[in-house]
């Protein structure tokens, strides 16, 4: 771990107009720094902006003001190729629904071979299978789950093959946007170890966009409290999860499921429409 920006975010701002007189400020005036080597957790309630700062970070959303750079590179939106195929080595993301990179008709390795094609052009199809096969090793996978269709597959299974496609393009920053949010507890528990070893093995940093505060411990280094767009809280995991400042922040603390956890919903909703 050290202190190196590998992600600098500063001052971003992404209103979007929902007809004449509606607008949302899905962003307003956001800076974050993820650290080479550490996560990043980035929380809040549904519709606060966390995947609207993941979208403008990997620059598949613009902003209206604000600059992004992740390692040494301005990240602006881009459709041209050879600059999606140039910040794909630097960052990739794993969505919540791993299914939308799956093919239903193709054996899910057919997802990580697309990436190899785009990425290491000097692997001929040997050299790919072979590959495939290591990335399916890595997340904890076998030939058997790379030949099956994605139905075969469960979705802690399906949020692995999702993994392993990311590290196919052998990125420096992974977003993961809800990526354990849909999975039981034991499935969440495992993957969430799969990260925590690859981290450690790749050099990796990790973007880790949730809305739920159970999850964040394990994993983060850092986290951010989102709020209406807008960051309100900060600090490293400990400070965040047991001293929090914010009245959001502790009922989001307070809203996070865990054993014995019962709903405070009075409190709960006079806090948010606040
Ligand atoms: N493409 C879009 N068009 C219009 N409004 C949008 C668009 N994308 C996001 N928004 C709005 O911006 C706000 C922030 O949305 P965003 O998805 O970033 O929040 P979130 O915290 O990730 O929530 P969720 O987890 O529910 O996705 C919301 O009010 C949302 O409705």
């Amino acid at each position: 771990m050290n202190d190196t920006a590998i992600i600098e975010a500063q001052g971003l701002s992404r209103t979007f107009h929902l007809g004449r007189r509606m607008s949302v400020a899905a962003l307003d005036d956001v800076s974050c720094v993820l650290r080479a080597g550490t996560c990043l957790a980035v929380v809040g309630e549904s519709g606060s902006g966390k995947s609207t700062l993941a979208r403008v970070i990997v620059g598949l959303e613009s902003a209206d003001a604000g600059t992004v750079r992740i390692g040494d590179a301005e990240v602006t939106p881009t459709t041209a190729r050879r600059q999606l195929r140039e910040r794909a080595k630097l960052v990739q993301m794993v969505f919540q629904d791993p299914q939308g990179s799956l093919n239903r008709s193709l054996p899910v390795s057919a997802t990580i071979d697309e990436m190899l094609r785009a990425h290491r052009p000097d692997l001929d199809r040997a050299g790919r299978r072979a590959r495939v096969l290591e990335l399916f090793a890595e997340v904890g996978l076998t030939e058997r789950h790379a030949d099956a269709k994605p139905a075969a597959l469960s979705g802690g299974q399906k949020q692995r093959v999702a993994i392993a496609r990311a590290l196919a393009a052998e990125p420096r920053v992974i977003v993961l946007d809800e990526a354990v949010s849909a999975l039981d507890v034991s499935v969440q528990a495992q993957v969430l170890d799969l990260l925590k070893q690859l981290r450690e093995e790749h050099g990796l940093s990790y973007l880790f966009i949730t809305h739920d505060l159970s999850v964040v411990r394990d994993i983060a280094d850092d986290v951010v409290v989102m709020r209406k767009g807008r960051i309100i809280e900060r600090g490293t995991v400990g400070e965040i999860l047991d001293a929090p400042q914010q009245p959001y922040t502790k009922l989001l603390i307070a809203s996070a499921p865990r054993p014995g956890w019962k709903p405070q919903r009075g409190l709960r909703a006079a806090l948010l429409e606040e």
